[in-house]
């Protein structure tokens, strides 16, 4: 079955974006595996697949997997470039869009610049709800790898996220610390690893390593949960340019019970069509 997708990347970190509306698809494991795959099949961090409302109050559903198959409940970038997806596959003409994944509901708006603002929601800061195996809220977190104590703070935006401050986040572990922190116990599904090195209250460098990938280019709800878990530790204000390996996003945040906003941009790559 030969199945149309487009190649859509935010700031690097890269999606294969099927629209199921049209061409009522299912893919399993296995298939999304292979299609992932940046040397037999199309290569991306994330497969996104554009569905039909499920709710009255909102424009479409989205639903997202990591390249290892798996489904998860969040992507900030992925969440960018479905907004120009739909707009450009003429599924919409609207501007402002309200858009239902695994967990919620976030908005997104498109500027005249091409870059999209999302909103993402309010960060759950809770252990049992990260999830995080840890009795008592608190703004840092102790976590052990390598005889290591790491100290991290968590939350979730629906995904689960947690943040280390590191000196000089060129030189940080970011494969082996991240994917050591990612299959923690502590983490009972796993966790999206950020190292973020504090340039200035507004500014910060950061590198993710990726539940269910590795370490992407960009993660924006990595760059949420760092600029929202700095603002907590008193490093960071409210507005803070976050520079990825792949490029810049500002995220604003007024602080706890407060919806977190994402601004950055979305760009279309190619367009083709794959055997499933
Ligand atoms: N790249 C994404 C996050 C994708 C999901 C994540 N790997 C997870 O497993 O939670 C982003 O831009 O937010």
């Amino acid at each position: 079955m030969l199945i149309s997708f487009a190649k859509m990347q935010g700031l690097g970190n890269d999606f294969m974006v099927v629209d199921t509306i049209s061409q009522p698809i299912y893919f399993n494991e296995a298939q999304i595996r292979r299609l992932a795959d940046r040397h037999y099949g199309i290569g991306f961090d994330q497969l996104l697949l554009v569905e039909a409302p499920q709710q009255p109050d909102v424009d479409f559903h989205y639903r997202i997997f990591n390249a290892d198959g798996k489904e998860v409940e969040q992507c900030g970038n992925g969440a960018r470039c479905l907004a120009k997806f739909v707009k450009m596959m003429g599924l919409t003409w609207k501007y402002k869009l309200r858009i239902s994944t695994l967990k919620g509901v976030i908005s997104s708006r498109m500027h005249k610049d091409g870059n999209v603002t999302v909103e993402m929601g309010v960060p759950v800061l809770s252990p049992q709800r990260i999830p995080m195996r840890y009795a008592e809220q608190n703004t840092e977190y102790s976590v052990e790898t390598h005889g290591i104590r790491h100290k991290v703070g968590a939350l979730s935006l629906g995904n689960p996220h947690c943040v280390m401050t590191v000196e000089d986040v060129s030189r940080a572990s970011v494969d082996d610390w991240g994917s050591a922190i990612c299959q923690h116990n502590i983490f009972p599904e796993q966790v999206n690893v950020g190292f973020m090195q504090v340039v200035e209250r507004n500014h910060i460098k950061l590198r993710v390593y990726e539940r269910g990938v590795g370490e992407t280019l960009a993660c924006g709800t990595g760059a949420c949960a760092a600029a929202a878990i700095g603002q907590l530790q008193d490093k960071l204000d409210k507005r803070v340019k976050v520079q990825l390996p792949g490029g810049r996003l500002t995220i604003d945040w007024e602080g706890d019970g407060q919806p977190l906003y994402m601004t950055g941009p979305a760009e279309f790559v190619f367009e083709g069509q794959i055997e499933l």
